[in-house]
């Protein structure tokens, strides 16, 4: 999808005239490497080759709107109640989301009345609409020294035009979402049945997902801390492994079609032989296949680490049978055959018959890795982004989700951040450096080219070159 300039502008719900009490703190402050001044945009593209594919001039550029504070505000605070929401699976950071929003509508911008919708969407129905939390700094103070989200979270559908007369009946005209791809298709569901009602009501988002399955951002928060948990595992199972005969060892980590835990996982330890991700299909059978290459792998090093995203291999599990087709949990999101679970069984079965003893020591983490609580990095990072959340609701944008893109704050309108999921490209310099960590791209001596491997992790045979991994 071709992207142009207008396809990221941000709703406004109108004029900004009341002054901002962070005005005096960006009266002068002009764009440079280390900020984006009001109305500065920041480009989408960040190559030459990618700007000169354009053929536009730079006012044309695709590009994002800045965040943070600005000089004129659209809410007057004094008359501002503003309403938080969590929603999906948990994600490291989730209460310090919360707190931060807290601390800047209070201290920064002297907001009084915070209310805390309970248990996800669903604590915007009519049944749930009154149970909401007061939200202070006492209140949040120390909630960020626990993972998972004081506020409870859940799946499933809830009505766009219930949930607005909620936020009508309880006065909310600035709500945060923070949610992942599902949290977002609501929160612009939520932000079209406002308009509709032509209500002045701004909805923010704030993506998140340990899965790192949003686009336009350069990781959602949690992710980080999601994945060095994971990598925790991987140790344990290398360790495990690498002490048996013919020892097996496998992590299977969550990542449900996005492959992004596995990799950075596996590239944090650099133990893992093989990894396997939902976006690189590969084969148990055949000369090429998994079985074999953790043969020759198990032959040639005495034991192998394999790391295995949850939705990895569903094609291989539809095969046989193994799927509930069409299964989903109550949001829609598709339900994963055990992938683990297969691999476990075949590689042990092909080993054996191969004249091997396998050993194998299996953990799947898990909710472990996702209900920790967020580590120095996530803590900042979402912390910084609950300020710009604060900053883009009051300046009176909306439909629109907070990220850092390149490493600047701006605003995303919300349509883009649902567009597509962002997945591991098979063709990108992450899954290089998979296949590079684990051997898969050795280059051959022969001056063979390399296939493009499906499943990295061949055993790295110096010098007489590797099939590609
Ligand atoms: N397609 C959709 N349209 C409208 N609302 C949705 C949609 N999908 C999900 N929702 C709402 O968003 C909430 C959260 O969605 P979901 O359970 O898929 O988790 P998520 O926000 O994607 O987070 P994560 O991916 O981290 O688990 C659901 O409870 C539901 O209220
Ligand atoms: O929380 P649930 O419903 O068990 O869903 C688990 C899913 O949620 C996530 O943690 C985030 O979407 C996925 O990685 C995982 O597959
Ligand atoms: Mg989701």
């Amino acid at each position: 999808m071709t992207l142009h300039l207008d396809d990221l502008r941000v709703r406004h719900l109108g004029e900004c005239r009341h002054d901002s009490p962070l005005a005096d703190l960006v009266a002068d402050k002009k764009t440079s490497p280390h900020y984006v001044s009001e109305g500065d945009r920041v480009l989408l593209d960040d190559t030459v080759s990618m700007l000169d594919r354009r053929g536009m001039t730079p006012d044309q550029l695709p590009s994002f709107e800045a965040a943070g504070p600005r000089r004129k505000i659209y809410f007057d605070p004094a008359e501002v109640t503003a309403g938080i929401v969590t929603c999906g699976g948990l994600c490291p950071g989730l209460n310090d989301v919360i707190r931060g929003l807290v601390q800047e509508l209070t201290v920064q911008y002297d907001v009084k009345r915070i209310l805390g919708f309970r248990n996800g969407f669903r604590g915007l129905t009519a049944q749930h609409r009154h149970d909401t939390v007061d939200l202070t700094p006492d209140v949040v103070r120390d909630i960020h020294n626990s993972g998972g989200t004081i506020l409870g979270s859940s799946r499933g559908g809830q009505d766009a035009d219930e949930m607005v007369d909620t936020l009508v009946l309880r006065g909310v005209n600035v709500l945060f979402v923070v949610g992942g791809d599902g949290g977002m298709n609501a929160a612009t569901n939520l932000a079209a049945a406002i308009r509709a009602r032509g209500l002045d009501i701004a909805v923010i988002g704030v993506p998140k997902t340990i899965d790192n399955d949003l686009p336009y951002t350069d990781q959602s928060f949690g992710f980080q801390s999601a994945f060095a948990q994971a990598a925790n595992f991987i140790s344990s199972v290398s360790i495990e492994a690498s002490a048996s005969p013919d020892g097996i060892g496998i992590v299977k980590l969550m990542g449900r079609h996005s492959g992004f835990i596995a990799c950075y996982a596996s590239l944090a330890r650099n133990a893992a032989d093989i990894v396997l991700i939902p976006e690189v299909p590969f084969r148990l059978e055949g000369e090429d296949g998994l079985l074999a290459r953790v043969e020759r792998h198990v032959r040639d090093k005495g034991f192998v680490v394999i790391v295995v995203a949850e939705g990895a291999g569903q094609d291989v599990l539809a095969e046989r049978g193994l799927l509930q087709g069409g299964a989903t949990d109550a949001s829609g999101n598709a339900k994963l055959g055990d992938i683990g679970l297969l691999l476990r069984e075949t590689i042990s079965a092909h080993l054996t018959e191969a004249g091997l003893s396998p050993t194998v020591r299996y953990i799947d983490p898990s909710y472990a890795i996702r209900s920790v609580t967020a580590n120095a990095y996530d803590s900042v990072y979402c912390l910084r982004l609950a300020h710009n959340a604060v900053h883009a609701a009051m300046a009176g944008r909306t439909e629109t989700a907070v990220v850092r893109w390149r490493r600047r704050f701006v605003h995303v309108p919300m349509p883009l951040i649902i567009s597509h999921r962002n997945e591991v490209d098979p063709d990108g310099d992450l899954w290089m450096s998979v296949q590079e960590a684990t051997g898969g791209l050795v280059a051959p001596s022969d001056g063979r080219k390399l296939d493009r491997p499906g499943i990295p992790g061949a055993p790295r045979q110096r010098g007489a070159g590797v099939v590609a991994g």
